[in-house]
């Protein structure tokens, strides 16, 4: 069952206010915008993701979605949400998927967990929502202010997004709604209702604020401060053994010995690997690579570490930091240092900017030192959402 998300990002961020607009502005190194774009594309459910953005924001768009996977090229919104979730739905005319989620580019906290529940009741019951309890009595007041009603609390809940459809469905119920001139439909599951669809709900987040008001991005500094931040170390040997290049940090360093191992060998990559896994508690490459398995005979290391990288991304976190130290007494790492950090940053991807790559010798101590093979250690610093707990 084909599964694909819209992430709706056209609006002006009026009530924030300021000069970007709301979902381009930074929460910590990355903003609201590039947060839901990767919460999607990261999800191994969803095969693509459409982005819908204002006409003036194609430069600023494109700096966000930089290095993101499954991403469609943009479309063009309208003057509300209404419009711009049908602009999203019309770009998959041609070959229109079973499940579509819509999110609010401005909810850049929803977890992995919450996409997976919402695809899961949206499969099940056609239309799913996810939904809170209300905390304070609400009221219904009359133009005056004057309050009219108070509704039962116990029937009232506040939603969320993403909120996930069969395609079909939403994109006639949009279509509807946009012929019939009905307006004012502020989320999608208003739109199923308006066409008569029965819309089930599931566990919304209390963590998956929307960014409405200048407050809010206050709030989402503190949420922010709470992210479980963890490390993780790692460390591997190879012995040198016949070849003419040894792989190390995903590059091919030319020398007069190779490196002896199941895989590749690259002894770099594979105490990046343990690392993130051991940030993540995770096991280790062995557990998840087993030496005994053929599969992995000669594999090229860069997949376990991609691998790694993937499953710090399906849990919503992100990798902050790689420090891989190399120990050998040759080949000389230093003119090749750049190439492997561009390399680590390209597999892992994390800037380039946030990998270090060191090395060192044994002063010609132990096997290092007697070049019977090289070593790495690594330390790897993630991040993950404070709900990964
Ligand atoms: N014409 C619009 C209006 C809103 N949105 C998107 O819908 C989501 C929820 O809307 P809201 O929070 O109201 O955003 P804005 O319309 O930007 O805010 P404001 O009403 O304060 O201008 C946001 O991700 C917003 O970018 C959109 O794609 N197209
Ligand atoms: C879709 C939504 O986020 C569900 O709570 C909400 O309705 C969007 O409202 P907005 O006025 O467009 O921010």
């Amino acid at each position: 069952m084909e599964c694909v998300a819209i992430v709706v990002a056209a609006g002006r961020g009026s009530r924030v206010g300021g000069p970007l607009p709301k979902q381009y502005r930074l929460l910590g190194d990355e903003s609201a915008l590039r947060r839901s774009l990767h919460l999607l594309a990261a999800h191994p459910e969803i095969a693509s993701v459409q982005a819908v953005i204002h006409e003036d924001d194609r430069i600023l768009y494109a700096a966000q979605a930089a290095g993101l996977p499954k991403l469609r090229p943009p479309v063009i919104g309208a003057a509300d949400r209404q419009g711009s979730v049908k602009a999203g739905l019309d770009a998959f005319a041609d070959a229109p998927p079973q499940i579509v989620l819509v999110h609010d580019a401005a909810r850049p906290f929803a977890s992995p967990a919450l996409v997976s529940r919402v695809i899961a009741a949206a499969a099940q019951h056609g239309a799913a929502i996810p939904a809170l309890p209300v905390s304070d009595t609400i009221k219904l007041v009359d133009a005056e202010g004057r309050v009219a009603a108070t509704p039962d609390r116990s029937a009232l809940r506040a939603v969320q997004t993403p909120q996930g459809f069969g395609f079909a469905a939403l994109r006639a119920a949009h279509a509807d709604a946009a012929a019939s001139g009905a307006a004012g439909l502020t989320d999608d599951a208003a739109v199923m209702e308006w066409a008569g669809h029965a819309v089930a709900t599931v566990a919304g987040e209390v963590g998956n604020m929307k960014l409405t008001y200048p407050e809010d991005f206050a709030r989402a500094a503190r949420a922010g401060a709470r992210d479980d931040v963890r490390t993780g170390s790692g460390f591997d040997v190879h012995a040198f053994g016949p070849g003419d290049h040894v792989m190390l940090g995903g590059i091919a360093i030319p020398f007069e010995r190779g490196l002896d191992g199941h895989s590749d060998a690259d002894v770099g990559l594979h105490a990046l690997t343990d690392a993130v896994l051991g940030a993540l508690c995770d096991g280790d490459i062995g557990a998840h690579f087993p030496p005994s398995d053929p599969q992995w005979k000669g594999a090229t290391s860069d997949r376990f570490l991609a691998f790694a990288a993937a499953r710090v991304a399906a849990r919503g976190g992100k990798i902050a930091h790689l420090d891989l130290t190399l120990i050998c007494e040759a080949p000389k790492i230093g003119p090749h240092r750049d190439a492997i950090r561009a390399r680590i940053a390209a597999i892992a991807g994390v800037p380039e900017s946030r990998i270090s790559v060191k090395a060192t010798t044994t002063e010609k101590l132990g096997f290092t030192g007697r070049r019977e093979g090289i070593a790495a250690m690594a330390t790897a610093t993630i991040r993950l959402p404070e709900e990964a707990e």
